[in-house]
């Protein structure tokens, strides 16, 4: 268990979902994390669950060791300058995970402040996310620390910054991208007999077997597609229509367009 205090400067989605897999992993007490946001009313469930909640980024900061900056690209930087005065290098580090702003941008707002940036998903809500990570003017130590905290939240490996956009369209945007894949499989799966439920079980625990097929036994996924694959069978029928229709395409292109819009705007 971490000895450290944490603040989560924007509890919305990840900020939030961040809290709940630090929770889950008993990485922190509850009572160690303190989420903030100017209206904390959704933040109900974290308060029941001991986590303190804060309208005050200043009063957070200042209680706190570990700064995770969760806010949305368009206000990190005003709020990162009306908070530069409550942060000491001496004492923090900064975690962000905002989408697009460079460590040199935060550096900028903050100087000489040990950053890391970090690169979740919303799956840390129950610790299976993957976190990339890179960073700048961190001690061995905090990076350690770092590492630890994400490895209790899912998986983590660390990369050059200049994959950190690449990183957030496989990783982050991925898991919409995955949920989107499964949930065309649920409406097929009524199409042809299946209700809502079994559908959605049948279609969710195939995606994570297929998944662990890969994590677990560090198989290719061709290799896994060549043992269903029957000759003249119906799983080859399937999975020509689909590349037929474009299947494969879409997804890089869609994958390289999320990639586009970060980088280019
Ligand atoms: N949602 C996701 O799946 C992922 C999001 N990200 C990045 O994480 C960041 C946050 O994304 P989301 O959680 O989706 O956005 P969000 O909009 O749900 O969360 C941002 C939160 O910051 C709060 N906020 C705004 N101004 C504030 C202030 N002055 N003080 C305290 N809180 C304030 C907002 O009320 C909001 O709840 C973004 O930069 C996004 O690109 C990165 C990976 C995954
Ligand atoms: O769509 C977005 O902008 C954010 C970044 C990664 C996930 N959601």
């Amino acid at each position: 268990m971490s000895a450290k205090k944490i603040a989560i400067i924007g509890g919305g989605n990840l900020g939030s979902a961040i809290a709940q897999g630090l929770v889950k992993s008993g990485f922190s007490q509850p009572s160690d994390i303190t989420v903030t946001k100017r209206n904390t009313s959704t933040l109900a469930d974290l308060k029941a669950a001991g986590v303190q909640v804060e309208t005050d980024n200043a009063k957070a900061i200042r209680q706190s060791e570990v700064i995770v900056v969760a806010l949305k690209p368009y206000n990190v930087r005003e709020v990162l300058q009306q908070l530069k005065g409550d942060l000491d290098p001496a004492k923090h580090i900064l975690i962000s995970v905002v989408t697009g702003v460079s460590i040199a941008d935060l550096s900028h707002i903050v100087p000489g402040m040990p950053v890391v940036r970090a690169m979740p998903n919303t799956a840390i809500a129950i610790q299976e996310s993957i976190t990339c990570i890179c960073a700048a003017n961190a001690s061995e130590e905090q990076l350690r620390y770092v590492k630890t905290m994400f490895d209790q939240l899912g998986a983590t490996v660390s990369i050059d910054e200049k994959l950190m956009d690449a990183a957030t369209v496989l990783g982050a945007c991925g898991i919409a991208f995955a949920l989107r894949f499964i949930r065309a499989n649920i409406q097929g799966g009524i199409e042809i007999g299946f209700d809502v439920r079994t559908a959605s079980l049948i279609a969710a625990q195939t995606v994570k077997g297929a998944a662990e097929l890969l994590i677990r036994e560090n198989r290719h996924p061709e290799e896994e597609i060549d043992k269903v694959t029957t000759p003249k069978g119906c799983t080859i029928a399937g999975l020509n229509e689909m590349e037929h229709q474009g299947f494969s395409s879409s997804l890089i292109k869609g994958i390289s367009t999320s990639y586009n819009k970060i980088v280019k705007g």
